[in-house]
């Protein structure tokens, strides 16, 4: 997406083959990037999240493997390559997917074709997150071009939550995607972005990408969007995912379950846009079966920002002894709650036959 006027992605491979990734943590107050030359420097970066959302983590996976395979190409330096970054962070399955397709392609080829197969397959595998998002964002265009038709004359009122923008993804977004094509084609709209405490990402990411692009967006506190509802300022919610299971159950960013309570009270739409890669096949029942992040308890007693004279600050506002152990980084949407899945096949029912027809089995889906 553009910057300036610049074309982004978020993460690419260097001459020298180190990995360039864009470094979220100063934005939206600096754009700056990082160079990683190593497997574990790219763990750090997933766990400390300069770079995040499901499909980057996926993305960053695969050039993590690549950056492993140029350390030593074992079938040993493989496994521990992907136990390793596996195990950076745990919710979002784009992690899973990633190692697991770039371990079953690399692994029949012997280990002196693997540093180059890696870079290659790590590449293919960022061009189709492309490829996907794009075309998902097609099919969310549709649906918010029948949403503008049932409200003639005024400006469309999409909420978003947590950042689902181009940041998250290689590019385009996911929940994003929709929008910035609904954009492009003219439609008049307006985005409520939740700010999404406890690390903001609606407040330095989503909000500072839509405003990059041009897109007309306010910035509203996690508690705001109910209230907005009521009174008939939401025409339709949009969010993404970082994994959905079998049954249509939705994990995302903490506090999407909420806004989906309300839509659903106020009967405005809540739809999920869920590229291929975050569905999980595997589980079903999602409130039982993911395992949600219990993240550090920094994120709830700290908040971060740009003080006066330009230095990034973190400064503490909850009381010293005050517990702020209790942090989970996402929650569950059950499938009765979401309008629909917005994917790069169409939009798909949440429930199982639907997901089922449109996905096939986990076999198939791999
Ligand atoms: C397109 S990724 C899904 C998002 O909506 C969201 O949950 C997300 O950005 C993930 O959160 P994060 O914890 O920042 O990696």
């Amino acid at each position: 997406m553009l910057i300036n006027g610049e074309a982004w992605r978020t993460i690419w491979r260097e001459p020298d083959g180190a990995v360039g990734v864009i470094d979220q943590r100063a934005l939206p107050h600096y754009l700056e990037t990082r160079r990683l030359c190593s497997c574990a420097e790219v763990e750090v970066a997933i766990r400390d999240m300069w770079v995040r959302g499901a499909p980057l983590i996926g993305a960053a996976a695969a050039y993590g493997l690549a950056l492993a395979m140029r350390e030593e190409a074992s079938d040993a330096a493989l496994d521990e390559a992907c136990a390793r970054l596996l195990a950076t962070r745990p919710t979002a399955v784009n992690l899973r997917w990633a190692l697991d397709r770039l371990s079953r392609q690399l692994r029949p080829a012997p280990a002196a074709d693997r540093r180059q197969m890696a870079y290659l397959l790590a590449a293919e595998l960022c061009n189709e997150d492309v490829a996907i998002n794009q075309s998902l964002g097609h099919h969310g265009l549709a649906l918010i071009k029948a949403a503008a038709a049932r409200h003639p004359g005024r400006r469309l009122n999409i909420l978003t939550h947590c950042n689902a923008g181009w940041l998250a993804t290689v590019d385009w977004g996911t929940a994003t995607s929709a929008i910035y094509q609904a954009f492009d084609a003219g439609i008049e709209l307006h985005v409520w972005v939740d700010e999404t405490r406890p690390r903001n990402q609606g407040a330095s990411l989503t909000a500072w990408e839509l405003g990059r692009h041009g897109v007309p967006h306010s910035l509203i506190v996690d508690n705001a969007g109910g209230h907005l509802m009521q009174h008939g300022q939401v025409d339709l919610c949009i969010v993404g995912a970082d994994r959905v299971t079998a049954h249509g159950d939705v994990c995302n960013k903490i506090g999407t379950y909420l806004k989906a309570l309300a839509a659903h009270d106020n009967d405005v739409p809540f739809y999920v846009a869920m590229p291929s890669p975050t569905l999980d096949l595997t589980v079903s029942d999602g409130l039982r079966e993911i395992t949600i992040e219990n993240r550090s308890a920094d994120e709830i007693a700290m908040v971060s920002g740009i003080a006066a004279d330009g230095r990034l600050e973190t400064v503490r506002i909850a009381p010293h002894g005050s517990s702020c152990s209790t942090n989970p980084g996402f929650d569950v949407t059950p499938a009765r709650l979401v309008t629909g899945l917005i994917t790069e096949r169409g939009v798909c029912a949440a429930n199982p036959a639907a997901i089922a027809a449109m996905f096939g089995t986990p076999e198939k889906h791999r």
